[in-house]
Parts: structure tokens; C-alpha cells; sequence
């Protein structure tokens, strides 16, 4: 819940760019061939028509109940074109993570500054700075 928790917000990839091969009717909307589609992934993931009001806010709980709609969420993109490295990514990001917190507890420095920037993915600016604190066993 934590890692799709954050990857609905902040996923690193933050859209998709693909070109129609042929004519094709999306909905309501008609598309030529060679019409390139930008897709960005923050709208959709931040969009409050699906996620509600408080849409741009950190919350994993939100994972807890099965989704509405399938594409709401889509870090890895979608369909026979998606992400390859998709279980592979998810199973090395809760390894790392269980590892962490089995030993530490963390919080986050008062020198971090929220600010997410796009430099090819989506990159926090300034660096996270993480207090770890060693837990006594
Ligand atoms: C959090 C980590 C990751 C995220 C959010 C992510 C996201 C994505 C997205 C959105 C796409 C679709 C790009 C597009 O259609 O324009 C993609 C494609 C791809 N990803 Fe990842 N990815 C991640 C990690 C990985 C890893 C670890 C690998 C390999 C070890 C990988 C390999 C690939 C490959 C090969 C494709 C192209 C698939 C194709 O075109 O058929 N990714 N990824």
C-alpha cells in the first residue's frame, strides 16, 4: 500500500507518448493514424473525479479497497506494451523497504524541500534527507 501509495502521486515515469498506427476510436473521440497521444499519468492519478478531493494527497490507505477502474492507476502503464521490469521493480522496492525499516526508524530531516521536478522521470530537487535511527532489539 505504501509503494503504490506513492508511486500514485509521484510516479517516476509521469507520462506516455504513443503514436495511433492506424484510424481508431477512443470513446467518444475519433483519432487518426499518425496522431502522437501524450498521456501523463499525473493527471490521471490526481484526477478527483477518481480519487476524490483530497486527490493530491499522500494517503496509502486509499489502496486498501479493490480499484473503480482498472486504468486509474497506472505507474507501469498498461496492455501488452507495459513495463517488463514491472514484478521485478515491485519485489526489489519491498525488499529494500523491509529491510529499512526492519533495523531503522526514519524521519524526514528538516532541511528537505518538497519539490518534485521532472528531469527525464520525476526526481525530488533538493535530495530526500532521512534521519535513520537504529532500533534497539
Ligand atoms: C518503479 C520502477 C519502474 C517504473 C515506474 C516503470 C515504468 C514504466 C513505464 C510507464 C513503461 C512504459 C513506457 C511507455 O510505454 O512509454 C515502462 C516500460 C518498460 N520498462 Fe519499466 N518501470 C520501472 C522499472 C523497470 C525495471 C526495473 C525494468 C527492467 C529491469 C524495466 C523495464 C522496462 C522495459 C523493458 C520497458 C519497455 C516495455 C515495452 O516497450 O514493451 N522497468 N516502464
Amino acid at each position: 500500500m505504501v509503494i503504490n501509495g506513492t508511486l500514485r502521486p509521484y510516479s517516476p515515469g509521469v507520462s506516455l507518448i504513443k503514436e495511433a498506427l492506424k484510424d481508431v476510436k477512443v470513446g467518444r473521440l475519433n483519432v487518426p493514424a499518425g496522431t502522437q497521444l501524450y498521456l501523463s499519468l499525473s493527471a490521471v492519478h490526481c484526477d478527483i473525479d477518481i480519487w476524490g478531493e483530497d486527490a493530491n494527497k499522500f494517503n496509502p490507505a486509499r489502496f486498501k479497497e479493490p480499484r473503480r477502474h482498472l486504468a486509474s492507476f497506472i505507474p507501469f502503464a498498461l496492455g501488452p506494451r507495459n513495463c517488463a521490469g514491472q514484478n521485478l521493480a515491485m519485489v526489489e522496492m519491498k525488499t529494500i523497504l523491509a529491510m529499512i525499516i526492519r533495523q531503522y526508524s526514519l524521519e524526514v530531516s528538516s532541511t528537505y524541500v518538497h519539490a518534485p521536478m521532472l528531469y527525464i522521470t520525476l526526481q525530488p530537487q533538493y535530495g530526500v534527507q532521512i534521519l535513520l535511527t537504529r532500533i534497539m532489539k
